[in-house]
């Protein structure tokens, strides 16, 4: 087997300050190199927070971390100075839903990227504008030499993300990590920007874990799917498994709230009653209180992890049951 390019095992994010927010529950998660992965979940259910964790952006204070993340067999949560400035220069790199968020609105969209390449592959300036007007081209901004001058604020939203994208993927990291990144663009530049960044994963063979709420944007983009519940991964498989055969009572509420799911736009709507407050760590299921086959036991205890095949997990005790009625 390849050793997995991304390693999580046993997550644990808690938030403390005026209330607490255990927003990550024990969580295992594996990427393997090249791989595409979705993570789908409702609003809450810690997305977010497990990206940021893996690119080490949040703050210590108030934040608890336990458990182990390894990428590219470094050991992240151990990094500090320069060795986490090379993780997320050179191993690792973001896109965000904002472009503005990574983008810095007082350098021209050439200058950034080249000093990007400059700080972390130690390229010389004229080497770095070149690679600059190299990506330009790769994420086919027209004009690309005239586009290296421009500043973000002259470039409108669909340029801004492919600006972002070429920043993001200049040092050709092994690992992007994108946080709804088409969400705020209409229907068709958010197909190009997907198929762009598809067509760039596997130029450069690069892992990719794509958040989104959107079942079509992950039938779209991604190889295997994770499904997240209340800090956890509570089902993963390829996309074919987990849209043609969820086997966790959540997932198949969430396909089945979404026209069976793969309709491309079909957003995650809401299953009946509302997420836990995440105020304690989880003791029993935490979906039990929302699922219709939940017993006594699903209260009682935190639910086994049940492998139906290879590289499928789902934790749901009666995972078997559901499916062997079905
Ligand atoms: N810095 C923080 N301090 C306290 N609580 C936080 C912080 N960041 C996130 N949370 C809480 O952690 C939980 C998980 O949040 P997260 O942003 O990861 O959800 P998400 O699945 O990404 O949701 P969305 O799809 O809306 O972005 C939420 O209850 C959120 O309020």
């Amino acid at each position: 087997m390849t050793k997995p390019l991304v390693d999580i095992r046993d997550l644990n994010v808690t938030f403390s300050g005026e209330r607490t927010v255990h927003a990550v529950n024990g969580l295992d998660l594996s990427l393997a190199p090249g791989e595409v992965l979705a993570i789908l979940g409702e609003s809450g259910s810690g997305k977010s927070v497990m990206l940021k964790t893996l690119l080490r952006l949040l703050p210590p204070r108030r934040t608890a971390i336990s458990g182990m993340i390894s990428v590219d067999g470094v050991d992240v949560l151990s990094l500090s100075g320069r060795r986490l400035a090379d993780y997320r220069g050179r191993t690792v790199s973001m896109v965000f839903q904002e472009p503005m968020l990574a983008l810095d609105p007082v350098y021209s969209i050439g200058d950034q990227i080249a000093e990007a390449v400059m700080r972390h592959e130690g390229l010389g300036r004229r080497a770095a504008m070149e690679r600059a007007l190299d990506m330009l081209t790769r994420v086919r901004i027209p004009s690309p030499e005239r586009r290296l001058k421009v500043f973000p604020h002259e470039m409108s939203g669909g340029m801004r993300q492919r600006a972002m994208i070429a920043l993001a993927l200049a040092c050709r990291p092994k690992l992007l990590l994108a946080d709804e990144p088409t969400t705020a663009l209409d229907a068709t530049v958010q197909i190009q920007i997907l198929l762009l960044l598809r067509e760039l994963q596997r130029e450069f063979g690069m892992g990719v874990i794509f958040v989104t709420h959107d079942i079509g944007v992950a039938v779209e983009i991604a190889d295997r799917i994770a499904v997240m519940y209340a800090g956890n991964v509570v089902e993963t498989g390829t996309v074919a498994e987990v849209i043609r055969d969820a086997r966790h009572p959540y997932t198949k509420g969430l396909l089945a709230a979404n026209l069976h799911g793969a309709v491309k736009g079909a957003r995650l709507e809401a299953i009946r009653g509302a997420p836990p407050a995440l105020e304690r760590p989880p003791e029993a299921c935490s979906f039990a209180p929302r699922c219709d086959f939940a017993d006594e036991r699903c209260r009682a205890a935190l639910p086994p992890v049940i492998v139906p095949g290879p590289g499928r997990r789902v934790a749901c005790l009666l995972a078997d049951r559901l499916e062997a009625a079905e």
